[in-house]
């Protein structure tokens, strides 16, 4: 145990009926990999841990609209601790969506059985920017995740640190002028195309509610911060340097400079962009703690891309965990193996999937600390 009772206040926004000093953290060794600290094992979680190939969690969401989810504290608390009671999992993230920024600048948005997230009137031309409320007015909009946040690291009692997380800019952008999900997101880079200067602004009003959005998460008890650049891959390496990059750099920048304004603790972000193999070399030297990698990138080649100076995370093929499980565990120590010991957070190359066999997940969770442990041994 090395951190002591946190002293961070309840915020802005803080319930003054919950105590504003956090339980002490019993294992930090998330929070030690992600800052390239030693560790006697590699930490795991898994991205979108809290999600439908658990029954308790479609139990739990049952005939209840999942926005109204993202917006009851209690649900988030209960669905963020939900894979905790059943795996060795070394961090917890809450249980929020990333689309509850656009909701916050103003933009109504439905999830649609079959259809998934949908906003009602996209942004389809530059002038509807309009319609946007401003980042400050996000801001306070966006309460009710840091009452889940500041609920939720109370109930976690110290177990493992608490991730906080947002969308990155660019990938938020696809949402708001796509409307919802897209194989191409051939309207979002139509306006790359079209509307340079307009899709600057926009992606500038994205990176002022993300930054304020971030650093009102840590001051509600995040002990950690991802950013998912879901939608890197359509874009390439040339438009991502361009649009998406400039803004990833500016949200750790700006992150880390306004939680030292308020007094705040700095804690390790990690970013991760999906299908953005180009772009490793860049994001390793964007300001980030931790770059995330998808199962598509050798480990040899993302620690040779990123300077072997940084901590990666992934990046286990999601589909593994439909294999039985000595197959698992052979793709686990080969992956283990290939990334090392040290400066390594294993994760999924992507979210779970819905239909994936929750002992597949205890599999994995138990095969990264059982061979990272004998890796360990073997080299002390
Ligand atoms: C469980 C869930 C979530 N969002 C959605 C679901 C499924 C819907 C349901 O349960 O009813 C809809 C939901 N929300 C979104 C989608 C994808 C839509 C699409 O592109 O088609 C869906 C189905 C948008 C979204 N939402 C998120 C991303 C980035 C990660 C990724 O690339 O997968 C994205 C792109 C982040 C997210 N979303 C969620 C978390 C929970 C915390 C955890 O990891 O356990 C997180 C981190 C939760």
């Amino acid at each position: 145990m090395t951190e002591q009772a946190d002293m961070s206040t309840c915020g802005q926004h803080g319930n003054p009926d919950v105590p504003d000093v956090f339980p002490a953290l019993k294992n930090d060794t998330f929070l030690r990999a992600a800052r390239g600290e030693a560790t006697s094992y590699v930490p795991v979680w898994c991205m979108r841990q809290a999600g439908r190939y658990l029954p308790e969690f479609r139990m739990k969401r049952a005939g209840q609209d999942f926005f109204e989810t993202c917006r009851n504290p209690a649900a988030c608390c209960e669905l963020t601790l939900q894979p905790l009671r059943r795996f060795d999992l070394d961090a917890a993230i809450i249980f929020s969506d990333i689309l509850v920024v656009p909701q916050a600048l103003g933009m109504d948005a439905e999830m649609i059985p079959g259809k998934g997230p949908t906003f009602k009137q996209p942004l389809e031309e530059p002038s509807h920017l309009q319609r946007l409320l401003s980042p400050h007015a996000a801001r306070s909009a966006l309460f009710y995740v840091h009452d889940a946040l500041r609920l939720t690291r109370h109930q976690l009692d110290g177990l493992v640190p608490l991730i906080g997380f947002a969308g990155a800019p660019w990938t938020l952008m696809c949402y708001m002028v796509e409307g919802g999900g897209s194989t191409t997101m051939s309207r979002a880079k139509r306006w790359l195309y079209q509307y340079p200067e307009e899709s600057h602004n926009l992606l500038k009003i994205l990176t002022d509610t993300v930054v304020e959005y971030l650093v009102d998460q840590v001051s509600a008890g995040a002990q950690a911060l991802q950013l998912f650049e879901s939608h890197a891959g359509c874009l390439g390496p040339s438009l991502f340097m361009e649009f998406a990059l400039p803004c990833l750099k500016d949200v750790a920048r700006r992150v880390q400079n306004g939680l030292r304004q308020a007094d705040l603790p700095a804690v390790p972000m990690i970013v991760f962009a999906k299908d953005g193999h180009f772009s490793l070399q860049e994001l390793s030297q964007a300001g980030y703690d931790v770059v995330g990698v998808d199962w598509t990138v050798r480990p040899e080649l993302a620690r040779e891309l990123t300077g072997g100076k940084i901590t990666l995370q992934g990046n286990l093929d999601p589909c593994a965990l439909y294999a039985p499980k000595e197959v698992l565990e052979k793709k686990v120590n080969k992956m283990v193996s290939e990334f090392g010991t040290q400066r390594y957070i294993a994760n999924l190359g992507h979210g779970i999937y819905p239909d994936a066999p929750p002992e597949g997940l205890g599999t994995f969770v138990d095969a990264v600390h059982a061979i990272s442990r004998s890796l360990n041994a073997c080299t002390n």
